[in-house]
């Protein structure tokens, strides 16, 4: 099976090198900048006592050779219409597409350009970024990639595909609910990153102040009501563990929006949070906390204009 990556980022960079390891036919969708680091360097895994050196397939934009069986979208919102351009060379009428991005935005967008049928849904559970050097490095040890078809009848070749990322250095599940599984993670993602972006501060640093536990509580009420109003609610169990993760007294956690935000970057702010306000607003569910986090970060986005 041929597997083109899009992008050789936090999240590419990670499953793409551990198909790499294992032996797949991996090809990375690179732009000149990445391509030079990866050239030069390798492409590199580090972090938690790991020091991984790739030399993986690189391939840009107008290089691209026939249809790719499947193709991993790991590129941030910002430039996920352009790399659909990009990447259109490379999709054919057997091509299955598997999105890591976070929220749900995405998907109306890459089904518009490739197709409902080819568009499977996916939740990455990492906490990796690209340090200064051009490496991947793992913040902490979670290496998981759920997928699966969006409705049914699931396409034929989704068996292989997850054939193909099995066995490969990370956890693949192949999910019979993903947009279930799409929802809890947004919930999760918008709460953690709600908490953190509004107070500039990590879970535990938020948590450690006055009222800090309730406020967090509160914006997990708030994004679990918009899945619940929208058909997903999210279990009982799930939500007890992203309460406790956006709660917990000294705690280091922080998303890779935070790590952004607090590095002068682009930030995920509409497709995260202005989504799912815009979601709300429609389902009729009052989410003042969401609305402030995005009011938050448009400002921010607007001083970086
Ligand atoms: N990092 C994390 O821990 C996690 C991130 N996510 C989500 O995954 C998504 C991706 O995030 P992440 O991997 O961190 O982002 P990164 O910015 O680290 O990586 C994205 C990569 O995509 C590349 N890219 C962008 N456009 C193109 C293009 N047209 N052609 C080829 N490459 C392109 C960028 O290349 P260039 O270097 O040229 O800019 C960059 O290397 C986001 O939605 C994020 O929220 C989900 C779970 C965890
Ligand atoms: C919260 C986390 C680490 C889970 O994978 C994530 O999705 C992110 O940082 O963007």
């Amino acid at each position: 099976m041929r597997i083109l990556v899009v992008g050789a980022g936090a999240t590419g960079g990670l499953f793409g090198g551990r198909l790499v390891q294992a032996g797949r036919d991996v090809t990375f969708l690179v732009r000149p900048g990445r391509a030079r680091v990866v050239e030069e360097r390798g492409l590199r895994i580090t972090g938690l006592g790991e020091n991984t050196v790739l030399s993986p397939k690189l391939v840009r934009a107008g290089e691209l050779s026939g249809p790719y069986d499947l193709v991993l979208f790991t590129v941030k919102a910002a430039g996920l219409a352009a790399a659909i351009e990009d990447v259109a060379p490379a999709v054919g009428p057997g091509t299955l597409i598997l999105p890591v991005l976070n929220g749900l935005h995405h998907i109306d967008e890459l089904v518009a350009r490739f197709g409902e049928e080819r568009v499977l849904g996916g939740v990455a559970i990492v906490m990796t970024t690209v340090d200064g050097d051009g490496d991947i490095r793992r913040l902490f040890d979670l290496q998981s990639l759920t997928y699966g078809a969006r409705a049914e009848p699931a396409p034929a070749a989704l068996a292989q595909v997850h054939a193909e990322l099995s066995g490969a250095g990370f956890d693949a599940t192949l999910s019979t609910g993903i947009l279930a599984d799409m929802w809890g993670k947004w919930v999760f993602i918008a709460s953690l990153g709600a908490v953190t972006s509004l107070m500039r501060g990590t879970v535990g640093e938020v948590a450690d102040q006055p009222g800090g536990i309730e406020f967090a509580e509160a914006v997990v009420a708030e994004c679990a009501a918009v899945a619940e109003a929208a058909g997903y609610p999210v279990p009982a169990a799930s939500l007890a563990n992203t309460r406790a993760a956006v709660t917990e007294p000294g705690s280091p956690r922080a998303p890779s929006l935070y790590r952004d935000l607090t590095a002068g970057l682009e930030v995920e702010g509409e497709q995260i949070f202005g989504d799912l306000v815009d979601r709300a607003h429609k389902l009729g569910v009052a989410v003042p906390l969401l609305e402030l986090v995005r009011l938050n970060l448009r400002v921010y986005r607007s001083r970086r204009a």
